[in-house]
Formats: structure tokens, C-alpha cells, sequence
């Protein structure tokens, strides 16, 4: 993969352009795919996307599109669509991408319904792409104004994600390799819905002392699922699992922890996300029905998932939560 390869990002919201501008540092031409025809001409004309990174200026190499076939040809393809948009979005470029595009997945969460990681509906829908998964701890705002940070990009063949890691790097966005794809997406899709417990702590005012315990026993809800689904301990423990775990728990910047807090002031579960994406929302019953059939315990996720559906109040969840039987911390 050289300079000259052609990039393109798929889904033009807060990530799709960010990483969008972090592949056109030292490159031209990169495809930034959105499927409103409004927001793109938007896009090109004030070269900002106001409706996702106010104040913040789209990089000079990266080219709006609306039309699917700007995709066409590109080497690496980005997706940076909400999860539960995955399975349409890359059902409509299978004619159109190559047999060996690498296909880099940047959303985090679990598909409702099938209970598919983002891996599993990519290679349905696109057989002939080369799958890879990027995440880490990485808030959009933060990567495109320059901050440094550092992701984990996966691959289950090590020499793809090595070339990966080259074509994508930059000095402030460092990609690390790794090639348990599994264990990447389990942290990325258990941290927000984790994110949204933090988030109602924080709204309650149960103080610093109640956040840092539950990152740590969140961590082990984490650990104990990929245990179970056999991924590395070291993903789990590094950028993509615990790293993204501890920026999302710890920041009001996220939109997960965003939407628990308005659930701890007292907001109703249908009003909290303020219309923002907060994928935990949208994983928690998939996440603890998948926990439930391996016989792993997820208390929090369990407590998320049952606020979110209306079948218990925030005071209800933490009397719970606190009543739970004393046990070993393992
Ligand atoms: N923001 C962040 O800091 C980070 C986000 N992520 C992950 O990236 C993914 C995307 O998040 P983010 O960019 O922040 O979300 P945003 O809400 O900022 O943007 C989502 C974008 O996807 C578009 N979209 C929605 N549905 C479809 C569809 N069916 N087909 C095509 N495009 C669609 C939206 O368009 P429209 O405006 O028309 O709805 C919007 O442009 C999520 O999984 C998130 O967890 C990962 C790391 C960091
Ligand atoms: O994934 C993220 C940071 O790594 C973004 O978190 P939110 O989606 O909660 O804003």
C-alpha cells in the first residue's frame, strides 16, 4: 500500500471525517462517502461538517461524495457507519468494491437482532473484502484537531494489518497491530454500554470513588466475555479494551456517558441521547442476551439494559447493584 493508494470513508458523521482528514495528512484524493446528497454539497461548500465537527476544517486531500461509485477503485475502504447501519451500507457497495479491498471496520457495536459483530455482518456482506477493525480510545473532536492518541488496528493476517498500520498512521494517530479481530470489537462494543453506567453515576452525584469502581468492575464484566469468546487477555487490556474503556467511562465528551448521565439527573430513556448516537443504547439487550447464552455474569450491562428498556428506574439499579451478594473480585 503506498501514498498513492486510493482511501475511502464511508459514512460522513463525527468519525467518517475525522479519520477522513487523518488520511489525507501527506494524501490527496480521499473519498469521503455520505448518503445525503444535502450534507455532502453542505461539506464541499464550507469544507467544515458543521453538523457533526463544528469550527473544525475538513483537510484539503479529502473529496465529499454522494455517489457510490466515487468508491470505486480505492484500496482501503473506512466504515464509519452506526452499527446497526453496517449490514445496508456494505450490502450496497458489494458491487462496487474489488475482491481484496482491505475493509476497515470503525464502528463499535453489536448488530440487534442477528447478534453479529461488525466482522461477522462485513464478511456476509462482502466476501471478497479483507476485513480489519480500528478502535481505541479516539473521540473524534480530539483527532481532528491534531491531539495525539493511539488505536489498535486488527487483522486476522498480521501482514495486512502491518501494511494497515503504515498506510494509516500518522504522528498523532498511532496504530498499533494485532491480529484478535474478536478481541477488538468485544471491547469496543461492552465499553459504551459500560459507558452508560459510568454516565448515570456521574448524573446521580455518587462520587469519584463510585466511578473508579465501576471501571474496574466493569473491566471485569469485559474480561469475563471475551474469557468466554476466547480472545487474548492482552487485547482486553490494551487500547481497544480497557484504554477506550477508561477514556469512555471518564468523559462527558462521550456520548454513551452523556446519555447515562441524563438517565441519572432523571431523564426518560427515549429523550436522553439529545438525538446523538450513543451506541451502548442500541447494543445493551444484544450484548447481555450474548453474555446470558455463555453463562457470563454482567451485572452493570444487565442494569443498562434494564433502565434502557423501561423495566427498572436508575435508584432501583443501583439498590440492586449495591445488594448483590459479597463475593470473590476475580
Ligand atoms: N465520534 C467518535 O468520537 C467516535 C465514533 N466511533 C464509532 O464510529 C461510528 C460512527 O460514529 P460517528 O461518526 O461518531 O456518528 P455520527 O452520529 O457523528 O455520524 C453518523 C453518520 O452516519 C450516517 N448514517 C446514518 N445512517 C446511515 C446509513 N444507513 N447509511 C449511510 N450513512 C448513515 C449519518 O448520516 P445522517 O446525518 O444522515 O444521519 C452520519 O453522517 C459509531 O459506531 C461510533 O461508535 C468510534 C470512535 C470514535
Ligand atoms: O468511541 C469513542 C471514543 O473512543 C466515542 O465515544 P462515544 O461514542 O461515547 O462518544
Amino acid at each position: 500500500m503506498s501514498s498513492e493508494e486510493k482511501i475511502a470513508v464511508l459514512g460522513a458523521g463525527a468519525w467518517g471525517t475525522a479519520l477522513a482528514n487523518v488520511a489525507a495528512t501527506g494524501r490527496d484524493g480521499v473519498v469521503l462517502w455520505g448518503h445525503d446528497p444535502a450534507h455532502i454539497a453542505a461539506l464541499s461548500r464550507d469544507r467544515e461538517n458543521r453538523a457533526y465537527l463544528p469550527g473544525l476544517p475538513l483537510a484539503a486531500g479529502v473529496a465529499p461524495h454522494a455517489d457510490l461509485s466515487a468508491v470505486a477503485g480505492a484500496g482501503v475502504v473506512l466504515s464509519v457507519v452506526p452499527a446497526q447501519a453496517m449490514r445496508e451500507v456494505a450490502r450496497r457497495f458489494r458491487d462496487i468494491l474489488a475482491p481484496g479491498t482491505a475493509f476497515v471496520i470503525c464502528s463499535k457495536g453489536i448488530e440487534r437482532g442477528t447478534r453479529c459483530f461488525m466482522s461477522e455482518v462485513a464478511a456476509q456482506e462482502l466476501p471478497q473484502a479483507r476485513i480489519a477493525i480500528l478502535s481505541g480510545p479516539s473521540f473524534a473532536a480530539d483527532v481532528c484537531r491534531g491531539l495525539p492518541t493511539a488505536v489498535t488496528l486488527a487483522a486476522r493476517d498480521e501482514a495486512l494489518a502491518k501494511r494497515l498500520c503504515e498506510t494509516l498512521s500518522t504522528r498523532a494517530f498511532r496504530l498499533y497491530r494485532s491480529t484478535d479481530v474478536l478481541g477488538v470489537e468485544i471491547g469496543g462494543a461492552a465499553k459504551n454500554v459500560l459507558a452508560i453506567a459510568s454516565g448515570m453515576a456521574a448524573g446521580r452525584a455518587l462520587g469519584a470513588s463510585a466511578g473508579a469502581a465501576l471501571i474496574a468492575r466493569g473491566f471485569a464484566e469485559l474480561t469475563r466475555l471475551g474469557r468466554a469468546y476466547g480472545v487474548n487477555q492482552e487485547t482486553l487490556m490494551g487500547l481497544s479494551g480497557l484504554g477506550d474503556l477508561v477514556l469512555t467511562c471518564g468523559s462527558a465528551q462521550s456520548r454513551n456517558f452523556a446519555l447515562g448521565a441524563a438517565l441519572g439527573r432523571g431523564e426518560a430513556p427515549l429523550e436522553a441521547a439529545h438525538g446523538k448516537l450513543a451506541e451502548g443504547a442500541f447494543t445493551a439487550s444484544a450484548l447481555v442476551a450474548m453474555a446470558k447464552e455463555r453463562g457470563v455474569e454482567m451485572p452493570i450491562a444487565e442494569a443498562v439494559d434494564a433502565i434502557l428498556s423501561g423495566a427498572i428506574g436508575v435508584d432501583q439499579a443501583i439498590e440492586a447493584l449495591l445488594m448483590r451478594p459479597l463475593r470473590a473480585e476475580a
